[in-house]
């Protein structure tokens, strides 16, 4: 019995967007959905019990980061990352491969893996697909990701395809370093830049090794929006519709929204908790930055049309007030609101594929919130 499963429960008439569930050996995920990003094992600032509060339905945590600190193997002592940070939902990890690229200044990418220095100790470090598959392992999560290259926006062509390649040959060896078959899935990943053709190959690699999952990597890493909607437009119908879609590092209301008339399932992204610790908050009227003088004697809620317990219970004066002091308590309440305002949008986002009215939901929350007409 494999341990991730997708059930595709329907398709919108009025896009590519479609209703599923994904079974985990952790439990079950409506999508299309989100995922807070608890990097270093915590979502920050927030609580399991209020993540479940806010019906969180899975989290991502970060094998490079974790590698670094605590270590994986002080992870797996305490039973797993579950047990270890008192999550029961599922959990994804991402590979690493991004944090890499991102994070450390010296890299070389080599056929049997990356030699990059820790960006905490400066030490030298190398992680191949064998250490990544190892590391996932022993963390335990229900989803695990393949180790790829993130390549930055713009890559030559040539760069980029000889990259897809070493990518797919990645996959390959993390499928054969892959142990607990019945209890982790693992996912790959798709490269090739904008480059119809490569995303095409890196789709036929992967495909063909049978995943049970697919992430569109690759993405969100500096692109305009309309050079994302465009990949995804040729790259989502290339993956099969009975498995589950995941755009990574995605995150804006916009792009949430975009992302799932094209076809995606699973979206990941910082931006909900990071803007909150620069006391930006994201409304359904646009994004509200409630540090600013403007709000200081502003006693309504964050956003009159939101129902979360922050919204319910605090004013935009209090928020701006513990934010402009350095409270911890003001971040917690920014990081809250926001995290439930996407779970939110992904609820109302599900609504509609089901009422088929998806494009026109698209019409009313982009007036409503200000984005710029396409
Ligand atoms: C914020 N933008 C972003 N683009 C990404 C692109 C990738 C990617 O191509 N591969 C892997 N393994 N992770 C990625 C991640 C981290 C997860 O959010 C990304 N995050």
């Amino acid at each position: 019995m494999a341990a991730v499963t997708y059930e595709l429960k329907k398709t919108c008439k009025q896009s590519g967007a479609r209703l599923g569930t994904i079974h985990t050996p952790h439990g079950s995920i409506d999508t299309p959905m989100f995922m807070p990003v608890g990097t270093l094992a915590t979502v920050k600032t927030l609580s399991p019990e209020e993540l479940e509060d806010m019906n969180a339905q899975i989290i991502l945590s970060n094998t490079y980061h974790l590698w670094l600190r605590p270590g994986e193997d002080i992870v797996q002592e305490a039973g797993g990352l579950h047990s270890f940070m008192n999550w029961d939902r599922p959990i994804l990890t991402d590979s690493g491969g991004f944090q890499v690229f991102s994070l450390s200044d010296f890299r070389n990418i080599k056929e049997e893996g990356v030699h990059f220095r820790n960006h905490i100790s400066g030490e030298k470090l190398f992680l191949s697909p064998e250490k990544a598959m190892q590391i996932q392992n022993a963390l335990g999560p229900d989803i695990m990701m393949a180790l790829d290259e993130c390549p930055p926006y713009p890559a030559e062509e040539s760069y980029m395809k000889a990259s897809v390649e070493r990518t797919s040959r990645w996959a390959e060896r993390c499928l054969e370093a892959h142990q607990n078959k019945e209890t982790q899935g693992l996912f790959g990943i798709i490269q090739g830049g904008e480059y119809e053709h490569l995303r095409k190959q890196s789709a036929d690699d992967l495909i063909s090794l049978d995943f049970p999952g697919y992430a569109i990597g690759g993405l969100s890493v500096g692109e305009p929006k309309d050079v994302m909607n465009r990949v995804l437009e040729f790259t989502t119908p290339l993956l099969p519709s009975h498995k589950p879609r995941y755009l990574m590092g995605v995150g804006s209301a916009d792009s949430l929204i975009d992302g799932a008339i094209r076809g995606v399932d699973m979206f990941d992204c910082v931006l909900p908790t990071r803007i909150a610790r620069n006391g930006a908050c994201m409304t359904n009227h646009g994004r509200l930055v409630v540090r600013n003088a403007a709000y200081a004697r502003d006693f309504s809620p964050i956003d009159r049309d939101c129902n979360c317990h922050v919204c319910r219970n605090y004013s935009r004066a209090y928020i701006r007030h513990l934010i402009k002091s350095n409270e911890t308590f003001g971040f917690r309440l920014t990081s809250y609101h926001n995290l439930y305002f996407l779970l939110d949008l992904m609820k109302k986002v599900r609504e509609a594929i089901m009422e088929d009215r998806l494009l026109d939901f698209r019409e009313e929350f982009f007036e409503q919130y200000g984005f710029n007409r396409p």
